[in-house]
């Protein structure tokens, strides 16, 4: 049996849709693709990004404002989000077992991510949250917004960026073994994990965003997992991605990997934080990271689909 903590990304749950309705339906198709892990005797952890939903429930924050009814922050948006998607993949994943003869339990856990509040990610926003917009909405958000960062997000639009500190501790990481030691699947460090920062016994809340892909390596090494999984839109990891000479990778060593990821050769915000946090992973514990897309799972675990991390190529 592997323990296996699939990463997916907040993309993955909202396309363009994004009404209740439509995430829960993704979700369950999510579901159903994840439930694949389990029937192949795997224990699972599933962490999830919240880049979309949480920009998005700042809009709704914003946009209703008041003395009554305050906007909450960026930290509580995020925990919020924690619940809100953790309950859409709790409800599906335990349909699609139950529907597939399977009785096992499925929890959310909600999770605090401990950083550093000098991380220097607080000067510098990078992590793009909400909606995408087009090059000429951009300077009248700016006028409406201006302490909003916006940026070109991987040639797919423009989105608000947010300060996104690395993840140093998973604060409830003891409680999440546990229950993966007692065969439930747990739900974790949903959009990386709610941001806080320790001052003595207290935890602090701070307006962040977390990537969920390095939350979802720290998990993956503090649980002993045999395998980190990062599930996205993408087959897998291309070097010149989008350019006529594009070339997919299948297996990689770390080392080959660490050389373009030193050149800045993957587009910041997506493809860099997924390679950087495999990597991490592969380095730390020896075993294998798999970067893939979420409709080719059933061949991610045969391991004929998605790009695979590894500390070193058998045959090169
Ligand atoms: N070198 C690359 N190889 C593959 N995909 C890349 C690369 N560079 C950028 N991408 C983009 O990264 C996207 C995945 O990142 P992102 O959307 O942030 O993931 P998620 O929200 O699923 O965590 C892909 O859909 C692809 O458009
Ligand atoms: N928090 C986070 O990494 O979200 P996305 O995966 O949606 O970007």
């Amino acid at each position: 049996m592997a323990k296996v903590v699939v990463a997916l990304g907040g993309n993955a749950i909202l396309s363009k849709d994004a009404s209740a309705k439509a995430q829960m339906k993704a979700v369950k198709e999510t579901a159903k693709e994840l439930v694949n892990f389990i029937k192949n005797g795997d224990q699972l952890i599933i962490t999830h990004g919240n880049g979309p939903q949480v920009g998005n429930l700042l809009l709704q924050q914003i946009a209703s404002d008041s003395n009554e009814n305050p906007a909450m922050p960026l930290d509580t948006c995020g925990a919020m989000t924690q619940g809100s998607i953790g309950y859409w993949f709790q409800n599906a994943m335990k349909e699609e077992l139950l529907d597939s003869g399977i009785n096992k339990d499925v929890i959310s856990i909600v999770t605090q991510t401990i950083v550093d509040e000098n991380d220097p990610a607080f000067q510098n926003p990078s992590k793009p949250i909400g909606p995408f917009y087009k090059a000429d909405e951009v300077a009248e958000l700016k006028a409406q917004h201006p302490d909003w960062e916006i940026v070109e997000d991987a040639g797919r639009g423009y989105r608000r960026v947010v300060a996104s500190p690395k993840p140093l501790e998973i604060n409830e990481y003891h409680a999440i073994k546990q229950v993966v030691d007692a065969g439930i699947i747990p739900i974790v460090s949903g959009g990386g994990g709610i941001p806080v920062v320790r001052k003595g016994n207290r935890l602090v809340g701070t307006e962040a965003v977390i990537d969920k892909d390095f939350s979802a390596s720290k998990i993956a090494q503090l649980v002993d997992a045999d395998k980190l999984i990062i599930l996205t839109s993408v087959g897998g990891v291309f070097y010149n991605y989008g350019k006529p000479n594009q070339q997919e990778l299948k297996e990689v060593g770390v080392d080959e990997v660490q050389a373009h990821i030193d050149a800045d050769e993957f587009a910041k915000g997506s493809m860099m934080p997924k390679v950087k946090a495999a990597v991490d992973f592969v380095r730390n514990t020896g075993n294998p990271a798999v970067i893939g897309a979420l409709e080719d799972v059933q061949n991610i675990i045969k391991g004929t689909e998605g790009t695979t991390i590894v500390k070193q190529r058998v045959n090169v």
